[in-house]
């Protein structure tokens, strides 16, 4: 007889779920949005409280400094970080969900300190909830200073929100910011090996998937809703979840059927997957990534897509030229690790985590991996760089100091992108922000090895 494995018990308490993963988030720095997926597993929890959990859970999350400042001028005492979530939470949903009546979100705040403290903190929860009804939001335009008041209204540190003014301008700031806090859209990459973009399309509408196809990349689709990766059209490889920004390297470093591509940072896949349905599976695509583990999901992607021209290595980047051959690719793609701020719609922890000098230490690491590239790259190969930040030391920084240190390398002009996105090159790097598409923000850079190194372009 075989026995089906139970899910543990689900109480179906949304609130108190979504209080356990920002305490864990907040305590051990984990990830939300790997926490999120680990709860609606184990629980098994149904697509109408699986929506609220999520959207509770970020929206605390993305306005964390928000709503401290409302709630400062109602806790008069010490507060436990569990109370304090708990706080935030409830008066997330108060500020922001007005299909959940305030009453409602109070009393649950109550019920769920009774259960995990006792009844003088449930009593405070009451009594700063209920304040806070009857006495209105303080003004965010109480705050004089413009940073400082961008900084709270969007909930980003204030130092970032500097740095970012420094490179962009306020307005441009303002819009960024204001965009990590809208709930991303759900893009997919159609496998060109197995499909088209019309033919996936029928058969999402067959699979009840609602979608249509970008006006920008014409490999993408947008999910307008629906669980994709339940859908056989999702599970027999015609279609790859990946946002539409990280669809361009594949694109601009237009890698040709039986080449020899390095893919240097390339877990989990989405690129190195993409680049060889480009290839149209002919050829062979060296995909590397400094940690093993990772190395797996490539080969699962690849087995799904219907793709064997990708051979896996655990390289550390930085020092990729002594274990692979000297000047033997055509093409390679250094997808670099990085601050990630153009992800931030994703991963909202990531705003509240980086430090200052991580950005240093970002740039340092990918000049090295650039170095590496540039050994094993054939002379008159292509080499596309490209982050997911919009960091500009991150970005133009390490592009500049890579062509100054290396003079056998020219920046070539960004090709094999629609206008609308060519139109945004400056300087021959293309930068796309979040607010500019609805998609992530994304860097790319695309350089070539000169034939001869003693000319200047
Ligand atoms: C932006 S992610 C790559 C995403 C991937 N290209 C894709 O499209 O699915 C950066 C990757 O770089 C890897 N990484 C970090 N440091 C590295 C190094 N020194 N050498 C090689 N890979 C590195 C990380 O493990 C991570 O998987």
């Amino acid at each position: 007889m075989t026995s089906k494995k139970k899910a543990p018990i689900w109480d179906g308490n949304v609130r108190d779920a979504a209080l356990t993963i920002l305490l864990a988030v907040d305590k051990n720095q984990a990830y939300s949005n790997l926490l999120l997926n680990q709860t609606i597993k184990k629980y098994k929890i149904d697509i109408k409280d699986r929506a609220l959990l999520t959207e509770i859970t970020y929206g605390t999350l993305q306005y964390k400094y928000t709503l401290d400042f409302y709630l400062e001028p109602f806790i008069r005492t010490k507060i436990d970080l569990w109370v304090r979530w708990l706080l935030r939470l409830s008066l997330y949903q108060v500020v922001y969900l007005s299909r959940i009546p305030a009453h409602a979100a109070v009393n649950e705040a109550v019920e769920i300190a009774k259960k995990r403290g006792h009844k003088g903190i449930s009593s405070m929860v009451n009594g700063v909830l209920r304040s806070i009804q009857r006495e209105g939001l303080r003004s965010l335009d109480d705050i004089q200073d413009p940073t400082k008041r961008l900084s709270i209204a969007t909930s980003h540190p204030e130092w970032l929100v500097e740095r970012l003014i420094e490179s962009y301008g306020i307005e441009k700031t303002t819009a960024m910011l204001e965009e990590n806090n809208v709930p991303p859209t759900l893009t997919v990459r159609v496998n060109s090996l197995k499909s088209s973009v019309p033919d996936v399309l029928n058969m999402l509408e067959e699979e009840g998937i609602p979608a249509k196809k970008s006006d920008l990349i014409p490999e993408c689709i947008h999910i307008i809703s629906g669980q994709v990766t339940h859908t056989e059209c999702f599970k027999k490889g015609f279609i790859t979840i990946q946002d539409e920004s990280s669809m361009m390297p594949a694109n601009v470093l237009n890698p040709k059927s039986g080449d020899r591509v390095l893919d240097m940072c390339a877990a989990p896949g989405g690129k190195t997957t993409h680049i060889a349905e480009k290839m149209n599976n002919e050829g062979s695509i060296l995909a590397t990534d400094i940690h093993p583990h990772k190395l797996d999901l490539i080969e699962e992607t690849s087995n799904r897509l219907g793709i064997n021209i990708i051979q896996t290595a655990p390289v550390d980047g930085r020092n990729a030229a002594d274990f692979l051959q000297k000047e033997s690719y055509d093409a390679i793609l250094v997808d670099a690790p990085c601050s990630g701020l153009g992800v931030t719609r994703r991963k909202p922890d990531i705003k509240y985590t980086k430090r200052e000098e991580d950005f240093e230490s970002l740039h340092n690491i990918q000049l090295q991996l650039l170095d590496n590239a540039v050994k094993v790259l054939k002379t008159g190969g292509r080499l596309v760089y490209s982050t997911c930040t919009v960091d500009r030391l991150e970005n133009e920084g390490t592009v500049h100091e890579f062509l100054a240190s290396h003079p056998e390398m020219e920046l070539v002009p960004i090709e094999n992108l629609p206008n609308n996105l060519l139109q945004k090159q400056q300087e021959g790097m293309l930068q796309v922000f979040p607010q500019d598409f609805g998609s992530d923000g994304f860097f790319v850079a695309a350089f070539k090895k000169k034939e001869n190194p003693s000319t200047n372009g």
